[in-house]
């Protein structure tokens, strides 16, 4: 990375925290170790992951894209490793386009490894307030086969749910059954996640209200996941026996997470919408020999 491609910007959708790197032409080496020395909260800038803003035409993985998306949101998690999508993230991508003048309000398309997502940037409140973002998430895939999910010596039947990454949904009596995260809970069997899962655990708050925690592949616990929050509603509406396909109607559930809400609603033709908050909290230069020495 040169001195000239060393701007930053720091932001977070419900706490899960990003490091924003604008690279609009595709010029920046990102490897793994730089990702985990940005991510690191005492010798970095500090995130769950980084997203890298490069042109869809820029990118060998988005090119194909560059006539519906003109940006690509190129998503690591801390650990260095690549992630097909991310909910929070694509939130914050927009908010980045729009305070850099690359989106206004209203509606913009965003590349993923995932695909095209639909964006909706709301008008700011009276007060100035930025607009909620809303992100048409695409379809959830639910694979068929028993999963369990263990955390020490308890395990629990969960629902393998797939919203462009792999998710394993459980439900608990109280948030403290997935005791402290430190560690990822086993998930079984490891056939059903290839490439490994991120894990909600569940528990009801009230009608269509529930709340969670998540252990996500490759960040560790974090404060938020909006394709979580995403598999979350959907797994908890197939277990209140709602289906908005055959419903014929919009179901939609409030998610609570740690670092706040997300609400989520699955339309009669099978897609998930997610709605939330998105803010950018910092914009500086990283030094560039502190970033060549990863
Ligand atoms: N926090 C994200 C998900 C980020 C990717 C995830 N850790 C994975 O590896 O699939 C979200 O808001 O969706």
């Amino acid at each position: 990375m040169s001195t000239a491609q060393t701007a930053f910007l720091k932001g977070h959708g419900t706490e899960n925290d990003f490091v924003i790197l604008p690279d609009h032409d595709g010029l920046t080496e990102l490897s793994p170790a730089a990702v985990v020395r940005l991510c690191d909260r005492r010798a970095g800038i500090g995130g769950d992951g980084v997203i890298r803003v490069v042109r869809s035409a820029a990118h060998p993985e988005a090119r194909a894209m560059a006539g519906e998306a003109e940006w690509f949101m190129d998503y690591r998690n801390s650990d260095g490793s690549v992630a097909e999508m991310c909910g929070n993230g694509v939130r914050v991508f927009a908010r980045y386009l729009q305070r850099a003048g690359l989106a206004g309000e209203g509606d913009l398309a965003v590349a993923t490894r995932a695909g095209v997502r639909r964006v909706h940037i709301a008008k700011a409140g009276p007060d100035g307030r930025p607009g909620d973002i809303t992100v048409a998430m695409g379809r959830a895939a639910l694979p068929e086969g028993e999963v369990t999910v263990s955390v020490g010596e308890r395990s629990w039947p969960a629902r393998n749910v797939n919203m462009g990454n792999p998710h394993a949904v459980l439900f608990v009596d109280d948030l403290a059954d997935a005791g402290d995260l430190y560690t990822a809970p086993a998930v079984a069997p490891a056939s059903a996640y290839p490439d490994g899962a991120n894990v909600e655990f569940v528990v009801d708050r009230g009608p269509r209200h529930v709340a969670m925690r998540v252990h996500e592949r490759g960040s560790g616990e974090t404060r938020s996941c909006g394709t979580g929050t995403c598999a979350v509603a959907v797994a908890t509406a197939r277990r209140d026996g709602l289906d908005p396909a055959v419903a014929g109607h919009p179901v939609t559930y409030t998610v609570d997470v740690p670092g706040g809400r997300l609400v989520i609603t699955e339309l009669p033709d099978g897609t998930v919408e997610m709605t939330g908050p998105a803010v950018i909290v910092a914009e500086g230069h990283l030094d560039a020999s502190w970033l060549a020495a990863s």
